[in-house]
């Protein structure tokens, strides 16, 4: 039994549930939170809903400007419009052996993250699953898909990694720690700027999308250039992870990813994390993304919106 000492950032979608699943699985799990969000934890627990399932959780709480000691590890699940905060909420918890697994999609988080905390200290990170917050404040899961992968992105890897395999593992949920972390993360950036642009720019989900006629080779054409960008990057998606992304985006089963949830709620967006850098790297790359251009300035267009 793994005996880390695990501080979760964020009690949301996957904080939520990847936090309540190690909490469950007997780990030793705080929740740093928001004073909103600690009370209402406290006065219906955590609850994850969904699939069969109704589960009712008693977390350990910690409320930002309460922290007063170290963890081990510390799971950062905000979004990135929140990430900035969040650092400066979560930074008293980071001690010199401290690991930092962000959840977040896209990579820009990871230059914030090792200016402030440093490199060794931020793992790499991948988070999947389909879940979201009720409007009672649960956890609620839409779909079957759940795993966590992580690994160091320096050599060598920090001594605790080995510590960190053992504290997720074994919680209902795979979680696998990856040699090639960062060529997962771009692997996963593809997958959701793909899907994600296909939503916002169509407002539909993957299926009434590929039901046209033309919305198969539009969701190709999507996949195609986030795919041109992270080779250019360096980064090449493996062969059989851009047929599954192909697969999914012209699936006509495939709804919508969390950022046309949040999108289609008037919510903020992560359009900068997933298409703003996106379109950025390409530029630099001399890689023409007409069509993730144009998400990202529809989601600016959000954005300003919503103020
Ligand atoms: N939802 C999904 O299915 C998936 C999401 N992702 C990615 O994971 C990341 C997290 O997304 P998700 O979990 O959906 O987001 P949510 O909005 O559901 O959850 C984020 C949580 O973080 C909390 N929070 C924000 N700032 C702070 C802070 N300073 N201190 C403590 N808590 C804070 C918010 O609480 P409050 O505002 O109430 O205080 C909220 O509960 C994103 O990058 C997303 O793209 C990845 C895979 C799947
Ligand atoms: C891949 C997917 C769709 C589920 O993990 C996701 O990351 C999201 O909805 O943000």
């Amino acid at each position: 039994m793994s005996d880390l000492r695990i501080l979760v950032v964020g009690a949301g979608a996957t904080g939520g549930y990847f936090g309540g699943r190690l909490l469950q699985a007997g780990r030793d799990v705080t929740f740093l939170v928001r004073p909103r969000r600690a009370a209402l934890l406290r006065e219906r627990g955590l609850r994850i809903a969904g699939l069969g399932e109704d589960t009712v959780l008693e977390p350990p709480l910690v409320e930002t400007g309460a922290l007063r000691e170290t963890y081990d590890l510390v799971l950062l699940a905000v979004k990135a419009t929140g990430l900035a905060s969040a650092i400066d909420d979560f930074a008293p918890a980071v001690g010199p052996g401290t690991l930092i697994l962000p959840f977040l999609n896209g990579l820009a988080h990871l230059d914030k993250l090792d200016a402030r905390f440093g490199k060794a200290a931020v793992l790499g990170g991948v988070a999947k699953v389909q879940t979201t917050i009720d409007d009672d404040g649960a956890i609620r899961r839409l779909g079957p898909l759940q795993s966590l992968a992580f690994g160091a992105r320096v050599d060598p890897a920090p001594e605790r990694l080995a510590a960190v395999e053992a504290a997720l593992d074994g919680a209902g949920f795979p979680a696998t720690a990856d040699k090639a972390i960062t060529e997962a993360m771009w692997a996963k950036w593809v997958f959701i700027a793909a899907i994600g642009a296909v939503n916002s720019l169509m407002r539909a989900t993957i299926g009434d999308v590929v039901a046209v006629p033309g919305g198969v080779a539009f969701a190709e054409a999507v996949v195609a250039e986030a795919a041109a960008v992270a080779e250019a990057a360096g980064y090449p998606v493996p062969a059989a992870d851009l047929e599954a992304t192909r697969r999914t985006v012209t699936d006509p089963g495939t709804g919508g990813s969390s950022l046309y949830r949040d999108l289609l709620g008037g919510h903020p967006v992560e359009g900068e994390q997933i298409f703003g850098d996106l379109t950025a790297r390409a530029r630099e790359l001399g890689i023409a993304v007409p069509l993730l251009d144009l998400v990202t300035l529809q989601l600016s267009v959000h954005q300003h919106r919503i103020g």
